[in-house]
C-alpha cells in the first residue's frame, strides 16, 4: 500500500497487497463439469440484484485499520482473502448434491441458526434435497447414522441454543472421516467448530485434495473465545457478551450490598484475555485496597487461563503412583481433544483474596467475596439475532 498525503490531497494506493489463494475444486480436478449458472438466477421468490454474486476480484483485508500519518507503519505484503458469498456460477448441479453438516468443539449460542440457515439456503435457494446431519462431532462421520434433514425439521431451531445435531471433542481419525465421506457419497461437507475444528476440516481438505476427490469442505468458524486465527469474531460471540453483563451485575450487586464486598466473575475463554490478568495480578491487591476506600466495593473479572501456574495442582492420589497411574493423571489435565483443563482460578482466587484480607486486616472488618462463574450459561444460549446465511 502506497500513501501519498499532502495537505490538499489524500491518496491512496492499494499495491503490495497479497491475495491468500483458496484452492478451488478446478485446481486439482481435470475433468470437472464447466460451471452452470447459479439456480437463484431462476428462483421465483428470490432475484438477485447487480452487484449480489460476489466475484473473485471481491477481497476482505486482514488488517482494516492503518495510520496514515506512517508514524506506525505497518510492511506489506498486505494479506487479503476471497470474500464467502454466492457466485455467479456454480460448480456443483444441485440435484447431484450430497451435503453434510457437523458441528464440533463446544458449544457457541447460534449454532443452530448455522445449521437452519444452511438447510434453507441449501433447499429453498439451490434446490438442494439430499442433506445430511452428522450426529455428535468428528467422531459421527464413522460412529453414527446420518440424520437427513428438511426445511420443517429445522424451522425452529434459531429459538434454540446448544446443537440439535450434537456435538463432542476428540475422535478425530482422519482416514476414517475421509473414507466415510467418501461411501456416503457426500459432496459438500460444512464444517461448524473452533479453532481445533478448523485444523481437523484443513486436514480433511487436504486429503481429499490429494485423494482428488470431488467433494468441497467449508469450515464455518464459531468462537466464543476469540481464539480462532483470521476473523475478529464469530456469530455467538455478541450474545455471549451480552449473557456476562447479567453475572457482571449480579457480582456488582452482591459486592454493592456489602461492606467491603468483592464481587468475583470468572470468564470462559481458554487463554485469551489471560495476558492482561498477568499484566495486573502483581498489583490485585493494592489495586482493590484502594478501590475498598474509595468505593466501599470492587468487581473483579478473571480469565479462566490466568494464573493457572499459581494455583497448586490437586494432589495426587498416592504418594508412590506407578508410571501408568502418573501418564492417567497426566491425561487428566486434557481433554478429550488434547485442549489443557483448567484449574479453577475463580476458586483459588476466592480463597486468596480472604487469607489476604485476614493477613493485612487485623481489625476485624467485614469483609466479603461472592463468586459467580457464569461458565455453561454463557454458551448455552439461543443467539440473540439470527445469523443469515447465503453462500455456496
Ligand atoms: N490439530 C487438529 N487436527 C485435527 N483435528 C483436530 C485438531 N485439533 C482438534 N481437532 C478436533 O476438532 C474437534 C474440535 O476440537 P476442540 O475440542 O479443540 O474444539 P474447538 O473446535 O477448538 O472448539 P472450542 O472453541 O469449543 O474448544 C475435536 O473432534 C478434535 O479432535
Ligand atoms: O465443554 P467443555 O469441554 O467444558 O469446554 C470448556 C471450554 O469450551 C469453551 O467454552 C469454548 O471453547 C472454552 O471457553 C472453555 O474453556
Amino acid at each position: 500500500m502506497h500513501v501519498n498525503l499532502d495537505r490538499h490531497q489524500q491518496q491512496l494506493l492499494l499495491s503490495d497487497v497479497k491475495l491468500h489463494h483458496l484452492t478451488h475444486l478446478t485446481d486439482y480436478l481435470q475433468n470437472i463439469q464447466s460451471p452452470r449458472n447459479n439456480p437463484l438466477e431462476q428462483n421465483s421468490f428470490f432475484h438477485p440484484i447487480s452487484g449480489f454474486y460476489i466475484s473473485s476480484t471481491d477481497v476482505i483485508l486482514r488488517h482494516i485499520l492503518f495510520d496514515l500519518s506512517g508514524t506506525f507503519s505497518s510492511p506489506p505484503p498486505y494479506s487479503a482473502y476471497h470474500r464467502a458469498g454466492p457466485r455467479k456460477h456454480i460448480y456443483f448441479q444441485p440435484s447431484q448434491v450430497q451435503a453434510a453438516i457437523v458441528t464440533c468443539g463446544g458449544l457457541c449460542p447460534g449454532l443452530n441458526t448455522v445449521i437452519r440457515e444452511l438447510v434453507m439456503v441449501l433447499w429453498d435457494l439451490y434446490g438442494v434435497r439430499q442433506i445430511f446431519g452428522i450426529k455428535a462431532g468428528y467422531r459421527g462421520f464413522y460412529s453414527y447414522e446420518p440424520i437427513q434433514l428438511n426445511p420443517k425439521m429445522v424451522h425452529h431451531l434459531h429459538r434454540r441454543g446448544g446443537t440439535f445435531l450434537q456435538t463432542s471433542r476428540g475422535g478425530f481419525h482422519l482416514q476414517r472421516i475421509v473414507d466415510s465421506i467418501q461411501n456416503s457419497g457426500f459432496n459438500q461437507v460444512y464444517i461448524i467448530g473452533g479453532v481445533g475444528t478448523m485444523r481437523g476440516a484443513l486436514a480433511i481438505f487436504e486429503e481429499i485434495k490429494r485423494s482428488k476427490l470431488n467433494i468441497a469442505v467449508a469450515g464455518i468458524p464459531k468462537t466464543v473465545d476469540n481464539d480462532v486465527g483470521i476473523i475478529d469474531r464469530s456469530f455467538g460471540f455478541q450474545t455471549a457478551v451480552e449473557m456476562v453483563q447479567q453475572s457482571i451485575s449480579a457480582a456488582h450487586l452482591e459486592a454493592e450490598s456489602a461492606v467491603n464486598g468483592i464481587g468475583l466473575v470468572k470468564l470462559m475463554g481458554r487463554s485469551t484475555g489471560h495476558i492482561a490478568v498477568y499484566a495486573t495480578r502483581r498489583g490485585l491487591f493494592e489495586f482493590l485496597e484502594g478501590r475498598l476506600k474509595e468505593n466501599n466495593h470492587a468487581v473483579v473479572v478473571v480469565a479462566e487461563g490466568a494464573g493457572q501456574d499459581l494455583i497448586p495442582p490437586p494432589p495426587i492420589s498416592s504418594t508412590s503412583v506407578s508410571e501408568g497411574e502418573a501418564q492417567e493423571e497426566e491425561k487428566k489435565k486434557m481433554d478429550e481433544s488434547g485442549n489443557l483443563v483448567f484449574l479453577d482460578i475463580g476458586g483459588w482466587l476466592k480463597s486468596e483474596l480472604n487469607k489476604w484480607w485476614a493477613r493485612d486486616h487485623p481489625k476485624e472488618e467485614l469483609f466479603t467475596v461472592k463468586y459467580i462463574d457464569p461458565t455453561y450459561m454463557i454458551r448455552a444460549v439461543a443467539a440473540n439475532v439470527l445469523v443469515k446465511f447465503a453462500q455456496m
